[in-house]
């Protein structure tokens, strides 16, 4: 079944990326279709405004629901369906984790709103979660001038787990974030030369010994998530305090 990705956004061109590379691929071969739209073509004043003063006063200025419901209309339909995902990326949602991508890659719809300015006017969101299924997500604690990167990072990590996008799924089993490791840190990985301006590849991995090598990458999964992320670990990690 083919995924249909909509980005509605000011800068609808940032989407042009999609064409290239991975996920040109996969748009290719007909597992994912893209559409891009400019949320001003839903304006109607000579200046095609999009955003207004914030209500209550404050700095800035907020986008303004009009062209957001007559997009909706057109891009989505009037009828509810839940079967429909709509993300808001957005400082203030919930964060996004592999766990959402592995959900959302088996969407029929994915419709990403990119806010500007200081933000959408609530009652987008609110009227959308009266019609589809809504994901107010966050990439991270940091503020970005609008949604437009964080869709692109949301879209790369949904469609390369959609099934007979990547050549080879077993890589997708290990890396970090995965099951298959547990929830720790990737191990440190190493290629030819195996020794390269002085620096050399861990003698273990060159000794063909498979109970030592995987020994090896779990005790440095282990050791790289309780150094970089303590947040991971639970407190009966297993690792002797
Ligand atoms: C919806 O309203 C706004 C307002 C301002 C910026 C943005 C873009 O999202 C982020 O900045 C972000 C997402 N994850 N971490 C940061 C959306």
């Amino acid at each position: 079944m083919t995924m249909r990705l909509d980005y509605l956004s000011i800068f609808p061109a940032y989407f042009d990326v999609l064409d290239i590379s991975l996920l040109g691929k996969a748009a290719v071969n007909g597992l994912v279709e893209v559409h891009a739209h400019d949320l001003r073509d839903w304006t109607h004043d000579r200046h095609r405004t999009v955003d207004d003063t914030p209500c209550g006063g404050g700095a800035g200025m907020v986008m303004k629901p009009d062209p957001w419901g007559e997009a909706f209309d057109e891009i989505i339909g009037t009828e509810p369906d839940s079967s429909v995902h709509v993300i808001f990326p957005s400082p203030s949602g919930a964060p996004f984790t592999q766990s959402a991508a592995q959900e959302l890659s088996s969407a029929v719809r994915i419709v990403f709103c990119c806010g500007r300015y200081e933000g959408i006017d609530h009652r987008v969101i609110d009227y959308a979660r009266s019609m589809w299924t809504v994901h107010e997500v966050s990439l991270g604690d940091y503020v970005l001038n609008g949604g437009e990167v964080a869709a692109l990072a949301i879209t790369e990590a949904v469609v390369r787990l959609v099934p007979g996008f990547m050549g080879n799924p077993e890589s997708l089993a290990e890396e970090s974030f995965s099951a298959g490791q547990d929830g720790l840190l990737e191990y440190p990985l190493f290629t030819r030369p195996v020794s390269w301006r002085g620096l050399d590849v861990p003698e273990v991995l060159m000794s063909g010994h498979h109970g030592r090598i995987a020994k090896w990458r779990r005790d440095e999964s282990v050791r790289l998530t309780c150094e970089r992320r303590p947040d991971l670990t639970d407190s009966d990690f297993g690792v002797p305090h």
